[in-house]
């Protein structure tokens, strides 16, 4: 088990690069799936450990994949398997991405139901219904969801009753190799779905009208591989700015396309924060004090909820209450007793925080619960005065490459430590330490036999000789 250790207090400042999204390469790599001939090569593959699980879900359905330097090379032309089983599925809901390329592809898809996670109960129906209207046949068997077709899924109008980022994807790419057109209705409009479309129709696909609510997919027969460079993380970047404001910072982040953020950025705006765009990223220059805000989470273009929680962070800080309203998820408010722990004041009425700013935040040892939750912790645990402990890294590690690495670079005290070697580096510390008094034990009666003049003359006490000794043994982690 790792966590962070943060002594908040340090202004950030300097330049930050932002690594292609998690959300946008997830639903790419499976869509490499959809390609019969030829490899695919992604360019701004993060190294993330939700990329790790979907590489290990497309070689257990028997793709190849090469993965170097954020460099990914996928070779999906012979697939021997259409099953993605429970380990993997449970480790990352968006494993059952694979469900629409498998049944597009093979006719036949059985992936463990994804279920539910912290930040709510995040059902699959609207996925269903969209290949249920295709013609596909759906069973639910023992935790598993299989589905399958005679022969092609056939292009169908497809209403989405909510605008959901993972059905829209799914269905595009079950529609790329449909019979027929597929139209879909009440499509989610985010950046990654954009994403998704350009690179499907490089592999030969038909897509329009990705980025609206209303999505055209012509199915073709045949797709091959291509060659795709990831889009930058909005949401890593949107983390980074609110670090940056938080700590009073300066800090260019690179890579950031100031469109893709404009809910965040309209937001810290009318807080106060000086956030100016170029062609190449967004300068962040904090002001002070920062003021209240109320928002409201809603699908793209709305706020997203991904940054709801590091937003909550900065509004702790500002002057005045603010008022956060969750919509997207029902259960996403899980950072706000860790936050408390850190003295802040919040109080939450269903799915509204209230958020009472301008309390000084002091260090303390705190868990992330999920993915932004941890990111938000981290925010707040840069401001806090003190030093901070952040566990639950493995939720941290699903989306932020190199965080301490990219924070320490920018100025943050701020170091990741394993607690089982260092555990183990106390107790071989510890054990030396048993050795060294056990050897000066047996030292001392000869030393004092040899001792010219006496102890009691010239001051030598036991205790004198050996503290400077053991003190010379103190452990690096003290
Ligand atoms: C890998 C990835 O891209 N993850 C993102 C994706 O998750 P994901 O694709 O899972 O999120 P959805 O957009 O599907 O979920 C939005 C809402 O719709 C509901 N819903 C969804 C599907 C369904 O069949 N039925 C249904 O009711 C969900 O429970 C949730 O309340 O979009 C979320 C919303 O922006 C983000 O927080 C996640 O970071
Ligand atoms: C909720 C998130 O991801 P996922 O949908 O993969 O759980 C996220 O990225 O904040």
């Amino acid at each position: 088990m790792s966590k962070f250790i943060i002594r908040g207090g340090r202004r950030l400042s300097g330049t930050v690069r932002v690594s292609g999204a998690k959300n946008a390469v997830l639903p790419i790599l499976a869509a490499s799936l959809l390609a019969e001939e030829g490899r695919s090569v992604i360019h701004e593959v993060p190294l993330l450990d939700d990329v790790v699980t979907i590489r290990e879900v497309l070689i257990s359905l028997g793709a190849s994949m090469e993965f170097e330097q954020e460099r990914m090379v996928v070779d999906a032309s012979d697939l021997r398997s259409h099953e993605a089983p429970y380990e993997l599925v449970r480790k990352m809901r968006a494993s059952f991405l694979v469900m629409g390329p498998l049944l597009a592809r093979a006719g036949c898809a059985r992936i463990s139901l994804p279920g539910g996670c912290a930040i709510g109960t995040r059902p699959i129906d609207q996925h269903l219904k969209g290949f249920e209207a295709m013609g596909a046949q759906i069973n639910l068997g023992q935790g598993y969801i299989e589905a399958k077709i005679d022969g092609r899924l056939k292009g169908a109008k497809i209403y989405l009753d909510v605008a959901s980022v993972g059905a829209t994807e799914n269905i595009i790419m079950a529609a790329a190799l449909a019979d027929g057109t597929t139209i879909l209705e009440n499509a989610a409009k985010e950046p990654e779905i954009v994403d998704l479309a350009n690179y499907i129709n490089a592999m030969g696909g038909k897509v329009r009208g990705a980025g609206t609510g209303v999505i055209r997919i012509e199915g073709v027969e045949r797709m091959r591989g291509t060659e795709h460079t990831v889009i930058p993380d909005r949401i890593e970047a949107g983390t980074y700015i609110v670090a940056a404001a938080i700590t009073g910072g300066h800090v260019y982040v690179e890579g950031a396309i100031a469109d893709h953020l404009a809910p965040v950025i309209s937001k810290l705006q009318e807080m106060g924060v000086d956030i100016a765009e170029d062609e190449n990223g967004v300068q962040v220059r904090a002001a002070s004090p920062l003021r209240a805000v109320d928002v409201k989470t809603l699908p793209y273009p709305g706020f997203p909820t991904d940054m709801q929680a590091q937003l909550m962070a900065l509004l702790l800080t500002s002057e005045g209450t603010s008022v956060v309203t969750e919509t997207v998820f029902e259960n996403r408010f899980m950072h706000v007793e860790e936050f408390k722990k850190l003295r802040a004041h919040i109080k939450v009425e269903d799915r509204c925080a209230i958020v009472n700013g301008g309390a000084g935040l002091v260090g303390a040892k705190v868990c992330a619960t999920d993915l932004r939750a941890g990111a938000a912790l981290i925010c707040a645990a840069l401001k806090a005065e003190g030093i901070s402990e952040v566990t639950g890294v493995q939720h941290i590690d699903r989306g932020y490459v190199n965080l301490t690495e990219k924070l320490a670079a920018l100025g943050a005290d701020i170091s990741r430590v394993d607690e089982t070697a260092e555990r183990e580096a106390q107790e071989a510390a510890a054990e030396v330490l048993e050795e060294v008094a056990a050897q000066a034990e047996q030292l001392v009666p000869v030393a004092a036999a040899h001792a010219q003049p006496s102890e009691e003359k010239s001051g030598y006490t036991r205790e004198k000789e050996q503290i400077p000794v053991l003190n010379k043994v103190q452990p690096t982690w003290a």
